[in-house]
């Protein structure tokens, strides 16, 4: 079984599969439906993702409003990210923090992110950024935090990232705030 830890941030889960090294390579369980279930947490994922980032991008931060909105279960299949969740569900008291995690290849560690957060993560080394989504992608109800906002208080580790056109001009927190109230 898999090692399954709580975040300060309530609904952010990490999950540390068991790895087994032998003379051929490796092998673990990367999906096991039971583990989220074993703390209560149940999600129909209809949508796998797969991206490549080279060492220096960033991707986010990203989320969708409802009724798209997505729970996402993320890890890396090669290469090393730091990976950062947003809580801004309305009303949380924890709404606008976040917690980062490093997932990498020899963890293969991933990370359940509920619907309600903004996701994004830095790449440390060359990424393959793997990834199960809870509701099928929706670019009409796609939104964003600026992913340097000061107010967020995240160490990406990367100054001037690799970054797309549209993730440079996402609103700030407070911007999001003050025209939504939360997701
Ligand atoms: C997300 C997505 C994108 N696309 C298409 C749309 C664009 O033509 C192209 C690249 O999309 P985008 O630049 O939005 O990709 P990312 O910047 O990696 O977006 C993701 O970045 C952060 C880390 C997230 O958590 C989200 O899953 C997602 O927003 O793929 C699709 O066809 N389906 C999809 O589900």
């Amino acid at each position: 079984m898999a090692e399954l830890r709580k975040t300060p941030i309530e609904g952010l889960i990490e999950i540390f599969p068991r790895i087994f090294p032998d003379n051929r390579g490796y092998f673990f369980e990367s999906y096991r439906e039971d583990w989220l279930k074993s703390l209560g947490i149940e999600e129909n994922w209809v949508q796998d993702n797969q991206s490549f980032s080279q060492k220096g991008t960033v991707r986010g931060l990203h989320f969708q409003r409802t009724p798209h909105a997505q729970a996402k279960l993320v890890r890396v299949i090669s290469g090393k990210v730091l990976d950062v969740a947003v809580d801004l569900r309305k009303d949380s008291p924890t709404f606008g923090k976040h917690f980062s995690t490093i997932l990498d290849d020899q963890n293969f560690n991933l990370f359940y992110v509920p619907k309600g957060f903004a996701h994004g993560f830095a790449v440390i080394e060359d990424a393959i950024f793997a990834y199960k989504c809870s509701n099928f992608y929706n670019k009409e109800s796609e939104g964003g935090i600026l992913w340097n906002d000061p107010m967020l208080g995240i160490d990406w580790g990367v100054s001037s990232p690799i970054i797309s056109e549209k993730d440079k001009y996402w609103p700030t927190l407070e911007e999001f705030k003050n025209q939504t109230g939360g997701l």
